[in-house]
């Protein structure tokens, strides 16, 4: 089979109804033998496994959110799967990561006439977790997983949950040792980074690249409102500069915690942790340009 077109349902709160209908013209239109396969939030990576083990599908093209395809990657790596992605979700990191910001049915529409793609690293942690674009312990990763236990949605339940836990965000302390050095330090929050921004465009780095052989932990001191507004302003001017924050770039750390904090993944909340390893996989993924 040539294409598999895997959509969830759910991901952003956007209906994809219509996209659904606009992604079948297409693909009858482009004469391609296809699939749908949409998420149901139940055993979705045993049926991609299975897909992909019975139809061969040469390409795999996701549209949803960063979870969405996070949920994918370890067949998608296995498989050596060419993949393509339509960003369908509320934050949208990895949009602002790959560019792109194209309307989803003409992203469709390049990912099925393209053949040229990109091989993109992957972060191994704790043996069994995969991690494309970002992934971090403290303030960030409590305001996750506060945001998806509260039973509303939407920007203001997001606001709610970002001021009370950026108001006053409190420090821990750690011990990162990368392949190359030893840290002991102490902030409010530890990202793992792959790539460099959020998806509100917010960067932590700016020297992460998604395919350098490379990963970067960088250690939020502090933070105060200033901070977040240059930070928000440099969306728009590459020259952010704070001494809050630290960049250690490695292709393997532990991370030791005095306390077992939460650990989110690429926007979903994994568990809590006091200890983290950190492998990066290169060129890990075939993603179609
Ligand atoms: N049909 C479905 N019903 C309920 N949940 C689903 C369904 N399909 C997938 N899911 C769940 O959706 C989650 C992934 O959503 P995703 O993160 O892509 O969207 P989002 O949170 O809206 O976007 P973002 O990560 O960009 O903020 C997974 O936890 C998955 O199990």
């Amino acid at each position: 089979m040539e294409i598999l077109l895997v959509i969830n349902p759910v991901s952003g709160n956007k209906n994809k109804d219509g996209f659904t209908d606009s992604a079948k013209l297409i693909l009858s239109k482009s004469g391609l033998d296809y699939h749908i396969f949409k998420t149901t939030g139940k055993n979705d990576c045993e049926q991609l496994e299975g897909l992909i083990a019975s139809k061969s599908p040469k390409k795999v093209i996701i549209a949803g959110g960063d979870g969405t395809l996070n949920m994918f990657l370890k067949p998608l790596m296995e498989n050596k799967t060419k993949v393509g992605f339509i960003p369908m979700g509320s934050a949208n990191g990895m949009a602002e990561e790959l560019n792109l910001v194209d309307y989803p049915k003409r992203l469709l529409q390049k990912f099925l006439d393209s053949d040229d793609f990109q091989k993109l690293d992957l972060l191994q942690v704790n043996g069994s977790h995969l991690l494309l674009h970002l992934g971090d312990l403290g303030a960030n990763a409590n305001l996750v997983a506060n945001y998806e236990k509260d039973g509303g949605r939407g920007m203001f339940t997001y606001a709610k949950h970002f001021w009370s836990e950026f108001k006053n965000p409190k420090s821990f302390e750690f011990e990162i040792v990368t392949d190359q050095m030893e840290y002991e330090r102490k902030g409010v929050m530890l990202a793992i980074c792959n790539g460099r921004k959020y998806g509100t465009g917010i960067p932590l780095n700016t020297i992460g690249k998604i395919d350098d052989g490379f990963f970067e932990l960088v250690i939020v001191k502090g933070m105060d409102f200033s901070d977040l507004i240059k930070a928000t302003l440099s969306k728009f001017d590459e020259d952010y500069q704070t001494e809050n924050l630290e960049t250690i770039q490695a292709k393997s750390a532990t991370i030791r915690l005095k306390e077992s904090r939460i650990l989110q993944i690429d926007g979903e909340v994994i568990d809590e942790f006091k200890e983290l390893h950190i492998k990066l996989i290169p060129k890990a993924l075939h993603f179609i340009k």
